[in-house]
């Protein structure tokens, strides 16, 4: 049978890329603060709801097997009362409803500025080329440069304890740079970590479907240019990237 997939931050970039490929795959439903528009509000079950609306949160998982939760403020520079609220706030009520309802799995965006600190002075540029072969993988301490990166790596712990306390499966996927059709232009960062619509959709669904306890997978293309290692997503989710950023170049 189609598992059910709530898909929180639906009418953003991210939930855009996945439901271009996987609208027909779930039964999904949908939430997002802003009315949805265009087709997957037509033909999807949708919910308009702010994530720390915590009663608006319980009725939206009721049911469901897995949560993508993608819902937050996604600014680099964003203040810490919008990260407090909607991303440290906002998971944890998805979290704790998740646990609550029996969900499966939580699948949760996390981001390269959860270990954006790692780019130092002595590390970069050349950590954005071909021939540095520094990686990170998952296991090393979050390390964030702003708040919002702090927030991310809030995220992924609030994710460690409900995982380790409630037995939830927890996946944090360390988004890099989604962008439409092809890599950031003249911006040597955005294409070591360069994550293509399709690639995107495949890694949440690898996510999905996969069976994991607590994981932190970075979330990029197989780009030549990359200080993000893809072994974790490629071992524990079975992620097969198609895309490369040196194919643009
Ligand atoms: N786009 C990217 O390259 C990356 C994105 N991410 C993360 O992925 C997630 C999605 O990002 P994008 O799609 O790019 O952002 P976006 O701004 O395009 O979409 C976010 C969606 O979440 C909704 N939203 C925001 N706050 C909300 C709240 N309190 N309650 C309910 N809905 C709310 C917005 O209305 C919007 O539709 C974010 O958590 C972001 O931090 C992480 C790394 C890179
Ligand atoms: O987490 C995020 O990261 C990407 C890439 O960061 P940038 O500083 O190189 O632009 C960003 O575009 C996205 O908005 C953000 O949510």
């Amino acid at each position: 049978m189609e598992q059910s997939v709530l898909l929180t931050g639906a009418g953003g970039r991210v939930g855009t890329a996945i439901l271009d490929d996987l609208a027909e795959d779930y039964d999904w439903r949908l939430l997002d603060r802003e009315p949805l528009t265009g087709e997957y509000a037509e033909t999807h079950d949708s919910v308009v709801a702010d994530i720390v609306d915590e009663t608006a949160v319980r009725e939206a998982i009721e049911g469901v097997d897995v949560v993508i939760h993608l819902a937050g403020d996604p600014r680099p520079e964003a203040p810490w009362d919008s990260v407090l609220r909607n991303n440290i706030d906002g998971t944890q009520t998805v979290l704790e409803a998740a646990v609550d309802a029996d969900v499966e799995k939580v699948v949760f965006a996390s981001s390269n500025h959860a270990v954006g600190a790692f780019e130092t002075d002595e590390r970069t540029p050349d950590l954005y080329r071909v021939h540095d072969e520094f990686r990170l993988d998952g296991t090393e301490l979050p390390r964030p440069g702003n708040l919002y990166g702090v927030s991310k790596a809030a995220g992924e712990t609030l994710g460690r304890y409900y995982h380790d306390e409630y037995g939830l499966s927890v996946c944090c996927v360390r988004i890099g740079n989604l962008t439409k059709d092809h890599p950031p232009v003249d911006y040597e960062r955005g294409q070591a970590m360069w994550l293509s619509y399709r690639d995107c959709a495949h890694l949440f669904d690898r996510a999905i479907e996969a069976d994991y306890g607590y994981e932190i997978v970075y979330g990029i293309s197989d780009n030549d240019r990359k200080y993000y290692s893809l072994e974790r997503a490629r071992e524990v989710l079975g992620y097969e990237p198609r895309d490369n950023s040196a194919a643009h170049e």
